[in-house]
């Protein structure tokens, strides 16, 4: 694939995985095992990304810097840098410390499952687009409800995704709505995408995902996580 555009990612691993309920943050628990982080880290550092900025929690950075991006030799990690509250104010520390870049992702640290073909596939989108996310069509039917649990609209379904990451942006654009966005605003924001829409109205191209790119969020996502490792392995027997 041809490419002279400089490429950064930000991976985020600064989330206290409040509902993993674990005394060891989740994105350092085995997974088939290695540390759920390494899994990420890996697909973008063997991948077209330039540079990686990897954002960790409060005291981590000497943690993550010896156990993870020396240990397994992740050489494109430039920057560890401590995050924020909330995962919005991660990827703010995260863009502020990509010194120079045309194109950025953003991923979850504890999404370990992303591929090599969603980078490049992301990569095509959003050289032409600006802004691309990766997603899934949903296979259940959705129900907007109100606050007492009551339907109040059911979305026809072919038009309904879940969003995962990697999100990609053109820097200068998600940099500059991610500056806009002040903390009444901040409160309602689930996504990077959303921050551009909501800031900007620049259109965001949705690209498809895989079913596999979970994020491990409660106990029971290791479990399903370690079923796709062991399916992987049985296929390469
Ligand atoms: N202040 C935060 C919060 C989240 N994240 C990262 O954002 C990703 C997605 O967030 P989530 O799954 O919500 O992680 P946690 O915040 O750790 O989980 P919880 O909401 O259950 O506490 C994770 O890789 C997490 O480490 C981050 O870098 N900084
Ligand atoms: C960005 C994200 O992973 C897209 O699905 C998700 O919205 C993060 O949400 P969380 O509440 O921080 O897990």
């Amino acid at each position: 694939m041809m490419k002279k555009n400089k490429v950064a990612a930000i991976v985020l691993a600064a989330g206290q995985g409040r509902r993993m309920n674990s005394s060891v943050p989740k994105q350092y628990l085995v997974l088939n095992d290695k540390p759920v982080l390494y899994y990420a880290l890996k697909v973008f550092e063997d991948s077209l990304v330039d540079e990686i900025v990897l954002v960790t929690g409060k005291n981590q950075i000497d943690y993550c810097k010896e156990n993870i991006v020396e240990k397994y030799h992740f050489q494109k990690v430039v920057s560890i840098v401590e995050g924020g509250k909330e995962r919005y104010d991660s990827v703010r520390i995260g863009l502020n410390a990509i010194k120079n870049a045309d194109y950025v992702y953003i991923h979850d640290g504890a999404r370990p499952f992303v591929t090599n073909c969603m980078i490049e596939k992301t990569y095509s989108a959003v050289q032409k687009e600006g802004a691309c996310v990766v997603g899934v069509p949903v296979k259940d039917t959705i129900k907007i409800a109100d606050q007492s649990d009551y339907v109040v609209e059911t979305p026809r379904r072919e038009f309904v995704w879940t969003v995962q990451t990697p999100q990609v942006f053109e820097y200068q654009l998600i940099l500059n709505a991610y500056e806009k966005l002040s903390w009444n605003k901040a409160a309602d924001v689930t996504d990077d995408a959303m921050v551009l829409e909501s800031m900007t109205g620049h259109k965001v191209k949705l690209v498809m995902g895989s079913y596999e790119n979970m994020k491990i969020t409660t106990p029971e996502d290791l479990v399903i996580a370690e079923a796709f490792f062991k399916c992987r392995h049985k296929k390469e027997d």
